[in-house]
């Protein structure tokens, strides 16, 4: 049984899904402070939140059992993300589900700006007609500048050409093509400053665009514009904002997110009659908040049942067409990984893994993580290691990744081997799916081989001459243990070779040393693949 944690207001339609699993128990804590949550974080496998609760290193570090953090919506800066791919903690969100609604509240915003609607409301339920303070602007035919052309600068783009607006926009991938394709005009920040009627921001905040609308933007800024900031505080500077405002430069402002939330009583926005705001209400409705929800708890449920996954924030994304052609190879690679960590003697100084045939023309990134986690599990443990901080604890570790790859087939679709340099000594272990059998190891060290990846599995290296296989066969059966497979593979006939005997159960230490002392065998070991 899961235990998962929802420590913010989340749809309740939206995590039915969770509520009905029957390997998964909810608790709801809502509005819990950080020692409240260190407090009782430990005995949960999940923690789901939407933007209040500040998931802190102290947190993370409390909750022994986290696998994943699941953020229902798209911004991610409430969650301490280096602290969570330390500790191997998956952090996804729902990058999707709250696109359009917070789109249109960019639109409410815009147009109330662009009329005044919250003043004129307030004056006019405060019983005061007043017709002529609030003349307004059209939209039509205005230059609107789009900082961030992601999923939502996107749709608003679209949705300001209904508006006959005259659409710029920024963003470091907005390609020309693409930018002709929504018949918008790629353009520069500096155009966007010099030209636009409106700005909306629609970017993360990062080092790179916090205060990118600042005091020097302002100068130079288009007298008249109005500014729209439904994505996060500090992107436009507030202070820089304000003065724009008081020296006649900028119209108005409409704002939903704040650098510092909630904002302090006497923040200069609060009592502006030019600036507009709502209390991050981007993405506050009742459809965005079940699809966030809804996509974030399918996500989670693939964590904590094993299966492949896609939003994780702390790895690097996938495409979905390569995702298919990665994802069957996963369990082969994580066990070749491990095979390989359980043979080799001494510590791991170098992981190079080399893929033959189509892999080769694939970013096989996703693959490399399960191959390394597969080495890092037998030495730290399955718990410690996983698939989002494998590389990191490889690099921790100086352990050194290489890896290679070749179109030529050898003989198989795809094959993937792993080799493990450690201080002692160099093992290969390589592998391929089989059409209608899954699964196999193909080689080992220099030996080719057909072994099916799974179980007890004795490796003994033995001198290639008669009456071998009776013997280990013989001295297995007086020891109880059940042989269940056999493969012999050799270079030369007479030459050193191997034999992989797959086996019911596990054999003793003691077992293992009578079988490497038997004439003509050199070394057994015991190789265990869940
Ligand atoms: N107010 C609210 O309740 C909500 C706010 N948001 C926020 O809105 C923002 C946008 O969200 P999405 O469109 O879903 O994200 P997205 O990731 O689809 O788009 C962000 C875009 O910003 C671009 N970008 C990054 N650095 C840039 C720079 N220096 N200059 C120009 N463009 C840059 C990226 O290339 C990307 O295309 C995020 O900050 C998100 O957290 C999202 C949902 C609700
Ligand atoms: O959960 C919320 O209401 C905030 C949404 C948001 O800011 C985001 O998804 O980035």
């Amino acid at each position: 049984m899961f235990k998962v944690l929802v420590s913010d207001p989340i749809s309740d339609l939206g995590i039915s899904l969770l509520v009905e699993a029957s390997d998964i128990s909810i608790d709801k804590k809502t509005g819990l402070s950080e020692d409240e949550l260190v407090a009782i974080i430990g005995e949960y496998d999940a923690l789901l939140v939407r933007s209040q609760t500040r998931v802190t290193e102290r947190i993370m570090t409390a909750g022994k059992q986290l696998k994943v953090i699941g953020r229902a919506g798209v911004g991610v800066d409430n969650i301490d993300l280096d602290a969570a791919t330390k500790r191997g903690i998956i952090v996804i969100n729902a990058p999707d589900g709250n696109t359009i609604t917070t789109c249109e509240h960019t639109f409410a915003m815009m147009m109330a700006v662009a009329r005044h609607i919250p003043q004129a409301y307030a004056k006019t339920v405060s019983g005061v007609w007043d017709r002529k303070s609030f003349l307004g602007v059209e939209l039509r035919n205005k230059v609107l500048g789009v900082l961030g052309m992601g999923r939502i600068g996107s749709e608003v783009a679209a949705r300001a050409k209904a508006f006959g607006m005259d659409v710029l926009g920024y963003d470091p991938f907005l390609t020309e093509e693409r930018a002709e394709k929504m018949g918008v005009r790629k353009a520069t920040v500096d155009d966007i400053i010099a030209e636009a009627d409106f700005i909306t921001v629609h970017t993360p905040l990062t080092p790179e665009t916090r205060h990118m609308i600042g005091k020097e933007q302002f100068a130079r800024i288009k007298k008249g514009v109005r500014i729209v900031n439904c994505a996060r505080g500090g992107i436009v500077d507030e202070l820089a904002l304000v003065d724009a405002i008081n020296a006649g430069q900028v119209a108005g402002a409409a704002f939903d997110v704040f650098e510092e939330e909630p904002p302090a009583a006497d923040h200069p926005f609060l009592n502006h009659t030019q600036i507009i705001v709502t209390p991050h209400l981007g993405a506050s409705t009742v459809e965005a908040q079940e699809n966030v929800a809804i996509d974030v708890s399918e996500q989670l449920l693939h964590i904590l049942r094993g299966e492949p996954f896609k939003n994780a924030v702390n790895m690097p994304p996938v495409a979905a067409d390569v995702m298919n052609k990665l994802e069957p190879y996963f369990q082969l690679g994580k066990k070749l990984g491990n095979f390989a960590a359980q043979i080799a003697e001494g510590p791991v100084k170098e992981i190079a893994i080399a893929y033959a045939g189509e892999l080769a023309d694939v970013d096989t990134q996703p693959l490399n993580r399960q191959i390394v986690e597969g080495v890092l599990a037998h030495h730290l443990g399955s718990e410690q290691v996983n698939v989002v901080n494998a590389l990191h604890l490889a690099k921790n570790r100086g352990v050194n990744i290489v890896v290679t790859k070749s179109n030529a087939t050898k003989g198989f679709t795809n094959q993937i081997s792993v080799t493990l340099r450690t201080d002692n000594e160099e093992r290969l272990v390589a592998g391929t799916l089989l059409n209608g059998f899954g699964p196999r190891i193909t080689q080992i060290d220099k030996f080719p081989v057909d072994v099916e990846p799974q179980g007890h599995i004795l490796l003994i290296s033995h001198d290639d001459k008669p009456g071998i296989i009776g013997r280990v066969g013989t001295l297995l059966g007086t020891r109880d243990v059940n042989i269940a497979t056999m493969q012999v593979g050799r270079k030369i006939v007479g030459g050193a070779a191997i034999m992989v005997v797959g086996v019911d159960k596990g054999v003793t230490k003691a077992i293992l040393g009578e079988i490497a002392s038997l004439p003509d065998l050199n070394n057994a070991k015991e190789v265990h693949l869940y």
